[in-house]
């Protein structure tokens, strides 16, 4: 069978580490692009199997708590998760070596094709209801992604939206994620990371008791999951506009969310809102929202 069919190893396999991927077996091609973590280049493994490689700059993170996090992570297999296949530890940069999606982040995929998206509602459903099975699992595993963002998710062939950087993001403490947010997306057009009032974080993103507590948890994510709704439905708008962080702060502790996007017909709205709910309590699972969104989506055929 060509190589394409072969069904990829998860992880490496073979070596004594299966988290542990040989350097040798890797060709690096293109630069992808980078974040304060480093340089994302396409690469292929074993010759024929599209990667995508994370040299890890040095300092940015605890490397041993990234290898303790990689071997999580490769155990996190699931379609609309970006999959890991493992890390080269064995010397500096460490690289992170994930599965390549062709039609890089969702973010640039929707302004790209706005046109053919724009009037397409059931598919900018279809796309809300991978990253929501891909949330559903990583919260059947408590695990926690802290940045979901449309910027953070990615396309690959037939449409596929997969979530990405889900360990790096849990991976690193809240203080340090603060810091690593401003500046590991620097690839990012709009900078979603720096703000003026002192804290760099994804504001736009945030619930209202991360934005006063940090108290991140999956119904944090439901929140972000409502907003990256929002983004598909908009075709990769920013939301709030222009508004200035500290703006979009005072609105979301007032209760105001976002407005419904012309494609976006109400019982998807309300949806939308729910996950906006003031009390994480009141917001439904990734569970729930599977469900919810996949009868719309039926109803819709
Ligand atoms: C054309 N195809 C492609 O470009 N495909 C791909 C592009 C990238 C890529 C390229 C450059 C930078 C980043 N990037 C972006 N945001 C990040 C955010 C974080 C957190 C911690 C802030 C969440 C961490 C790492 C990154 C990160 O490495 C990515 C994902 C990764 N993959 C797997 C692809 O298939």
């Amino acid at each position: 069978t060509s190589p394409c069919d072969r069904p990829v190893p998860a992880t490496a396999g073979l070596s004594h580490d299966k988290w542990e991927i040989d350097p040798q077996e890797l060709m690096l091609l293109d630069e992808l692009g980078s974040g304060q973590f480093g340089v994302v280049r396409r690469g292929k493994w074993r010759g024929s199997i599209d990667v995508a490689v994370k040299m890890m700059k040095e300092g940015t993170m605890s490397e041993d708590d990234f290898i303790e996090e990689a071997k999580v992570m490769t155990k996190l297999q699931h379609t609309n998760l970006v999959q890991l296949y493992g890390v080269c530890s064995k010397h500096r940069p460490i690289y992170i070596v994930t599965e390549y999606m062709r039609h890089g982040s969702l973010l640039n995929y929707l302004r790209r094709h706005e046109a053919s998206l724009g009037g397409n509602v059931g598919l900018l459903l279809d796309m809300c209801i991978q990253v929501c099975k891909g949330m559903a699992y990583l919260e059947r595993h408590n695990y926690i992604h802290r940045d979901l963002a449309a910027r953070n998710c990615l396309v690959g062939s037939e449409n596929v939206v997969k979530v990405a950087d889900f360990g790096l993001a849990s991976s690193i403490s809240v203080g340090s994620l603060i810091v690593n947010l401003m500046t590991a997306c620097r690839y990012v057009l709009d900078d979603q990371y720096t703000s003026s009032g002192g804290t760099k974080f994804p504001i736009k993103w945030a619930p209202p008791e991360v934005l006063n507590y940090t108290r991140f948890s999956s119904k944090s994510d439901v929140w972000a999951y409502g907003v990256l709704m929002w983004e598909v439905f908009t075709c990769g708008k920013m939301p709030y506009g222009r508004l200035k962080n500290t703006e979009v702060v005072d609105r979301v502790q007032r209760g105001i969310v976002l407005e419904r996007p012309k494609a976006c017909f109400k019982e998807v709205y309300e949806v939308m809102r729910k996950c906006w709910s003031h009390s994480p309590e009141e917001r439904p699972s990734f569970r729930a929202l599977k469900e919810q969104l996949t009868s719309v989506s039926q109803g819709l055929l």
